[in-house]
Order: C-alpha cells, then structure tokens, then sequence
C-alpha cells in the first residue's frame, strides 16, 4: 500500500469560545492510500486534524504518519479499551483505509460503518445542532435566533466561561426567544456544588442535556447528576477514559462520540455499539474539522440508530476548507454523501496529480 500526505491549515471565521478556550485554527495532514484491488487500484483519503487537550499535538500526529503502525492498514482493526495515545494520526490513516474499502466494495462508508457495528441500514439523513459559542445574553439570544431562521430545531449553547448566574440567564434569554430544543455544554467548567445547581436550574428550563458538567476525571459527580430532570451527556470523561469507564460508572444518559478524538470512525463506531447495547444514547459530533472529516463524522452519525441531533454543522465556522462542502447543512440536517467511500474521488486530486 502506498501512502501520501499534505499538511493543510483552516482558519475559522467565527472563533469558538467555550470554557475550555477559544478554537481559532484547525492545522492537520491531509492522508491517502492505494491500494490494488481487482487488478486495477483503489484510493482512499483520510483527515488528521489533531485539537490538542482532545487529542495529541500536531507535531506528534505528524510524526507519527510518517511511519504509521502496520496494523491501521487492517480494515477491521480495533482500538482496545484504553484511549489511543494519537487518535488525530490513527483517524486520519484509518479513514483512509475505510475510504479504500467502502470504494472497492461500491458502497458509502455509512454503510460499511453500520455493518462493522452490526446497526441497521445508515439513515439518509442526520439532524444537526447549531453550535452556539460563549458570548453575553444579547449575542447569543442573536446568534440562536439566526439558526433557528436558518431552519435548526435544536441548539447547543456553550457555557461555563462566565459564572452561573449570567450563563443561566443566557440560556433563559434563548429559551424565551426561540422555539426549538436546547442542550449546553459546560466543558468541565463547574465543581460539583455548582454543577448540581445548575442542573436544578436547567431541569426547570427545559432543556434537553447538560454536556460534560464536571471535569472528565469526575465520572462518578457525572453518575450523581443524573435523574435530575435534565439528561447528563459525557464528552470529555468518554475522550479521556473510554466508553466502558463511562458506561461502568453508569455516569451518562448520552455520550458525544467524537472520531478525531477517539481514534477514528470504526473507534466511533465501536464505542456506540456498546453505548446502544446499555441504552446510552450517542451523539456523533466533529472537533471543527475539515470538510473530509466532517463527512466522515456523518458517514459515523448515519450507521449509528437513535434521534438525538448530532454536532455536526460545524462547516460554516471555517473561513476556508479543503474543498466544496460535501456536506451542507440545509434546514438543520445534513444529507449523508451516498458513496462510493466517504466522498467518492471528490478530494483525490488534492493528494495525487
Ligand atoms: O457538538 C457540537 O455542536 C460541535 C462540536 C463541539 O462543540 C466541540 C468542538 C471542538 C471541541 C470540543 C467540542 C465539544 O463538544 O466540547
Ligand atoms: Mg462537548
């Protein structure tokens, strides 16, 4: 199997400020492979596009796609419980070798994902949420009015970067606002007093989930919140620990399954097996990732049943991407790219000439 790379960076246009920080810049490597097959060859195009503090440095991921291990050439290939040291590097060499294989066998990528997790047929189409940053009252309450004209019927505040009161008010502000679902995302931000004093408040909101309401090493406060008349979503616990961590601790009514982070999308797919297995909703979601990644991400979110919105429309923060979006967001769902592969040879030319 041959292999090539090129690095790439994307700027955003609208910066994500959360509690964890502002994302201003994606910087990742753009991987292909070709393989024979069938007497003539097959290609298949991967994304690394490492966020550190979720996943390893871009050097590191570099690195190591300069001498990648010699299993991630095996389709079936699994991630073992513990979390992958550079999941950023393994998804972008494991999407292209899926890639390879779902095109060789004339299929979507969705529908091999499905297979490798025994889930029915992928769906057409994935429900998205906006993805609202930190900003005051009066911003957000703008910012969630324009997705919801723009056709989403949920959304995801990020909270936590201010103190509780304020960020309560915000969300107050939008659920007066707007009519449609609303879940939050503290990132880690809140002890466990406050968090429980949020989720007190948010329950009498309405609203659908609380992300990651404690640091990811707090999985037992994350099982404590629960039950509390709002849904606890894990995000950060299940990057850091793994899905079986999470799920032993009986910690989440929803876990975030983020490909880049976990190792990529058969990883994804993995972990939401057994997540449906103990009846613990996932939610596919990118880390503002490019356009080849993203794809992917919907490809995963298709193969996976449930009704949840997945975090997906994240396309639209990039000033520049690697290409035409092959996955628009168009009255707050996404269409899944019907193959072959993840985008068909859409992105090829930027590996080979
Ligand atoms: O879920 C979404 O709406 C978009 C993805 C998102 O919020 C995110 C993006 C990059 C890094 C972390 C996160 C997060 O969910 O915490
Ligand atoms: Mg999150």
């Amino acid at each position: 199997m041959s292999t090539e790379r090129r690095p790439f960076t994307l700027d955003l246009s609208r910066p994500l400020s959360t509690a964890d920080g502002t994302i201003e810049q994606r910087r990742g490597v753009l991987v292909g492979v070709e393989r024979s097959a069938d007497g003539g060859s097959v290609r298949g195009v991967g994304e690394a596009t490492p966020l550190p503090g979720w996943t390893e440095s871009y050097d590191a991921c570099r690195g190591v796609l300069e001498d990648p291990p010699e299993a991630w050439e095996h389709v079936d290939d699994t991630v073992g419980a513990e979390p992958p040291s550079t999941p950023a590097a393994r998804h972008g060499y494991r999407l292209a070798v899926l890639d390879a294989a779902a095109r060789a066998s004339r299929r979507s990528l969705a529908a091999l994902l499905a297979e490798r997790g025994g889930f029915s047929t992928p769906s057409e189409s994935v429900a998205v949420n906006a993805t609202v940053g930190d900003a005051d009252a009066e911003e957000t309450v703008a910012a969630a009015r324009e997705a919801v004209d723009a056709g989403f019927d949920c959304l995801k505040l990020k909270l936590g970067a201010r103190s509780l009161d304020p960020d309560l008010d915000r969300v107050r502000a939008v659920a007066d606002a707007v009519d449609a679902t609303i879940r939050v995302d503290a990132n880690g931000a809140w002890d466990r007093e406050s968090a429980a004093a949020a989720v007190d408040a948010l329950a009498a909101i309405g609203i659908e989930y609380v992300e990651q309401p404690v640091p990811p090493e707090e999985v037992s406060a994350l099982a404590a919140l629960r039950g509390r008349g709002v849904d606890i979503a894990a995000d950060e616990s299940i990057r850091a620990y793994g899905v079986d961590a999470v799920l032993d601790a009986g910690a989440a009514d929803v876990a975030v399954l983020k490909p880049m982070a976990l190792g990529g999308p058969g990883a994804a797919i993995d972990a939401a097996r057994r997540l449906v297995d103990a009846g613990v909703d996932p939610v596919v979601t990118t880390t503002i990732d490019g356009a080849v990644a993203r794809a992917a991400a919907v490809h995963a979110a298709a193969a996976v049943p449930g009704d949840r919105a997945c975090g997906l429309a994240t396309g639209k923060m990039l000033a520049s991407d690697l290409g035409t979006d092959p996955v628009p967001v168009v009255d707050g769902a996404i269409t899944v790219p019907d193959g072959p592969g993840n985008v068909g040879g859409a992105f090829d030319d930027l590996l080979w000439d």
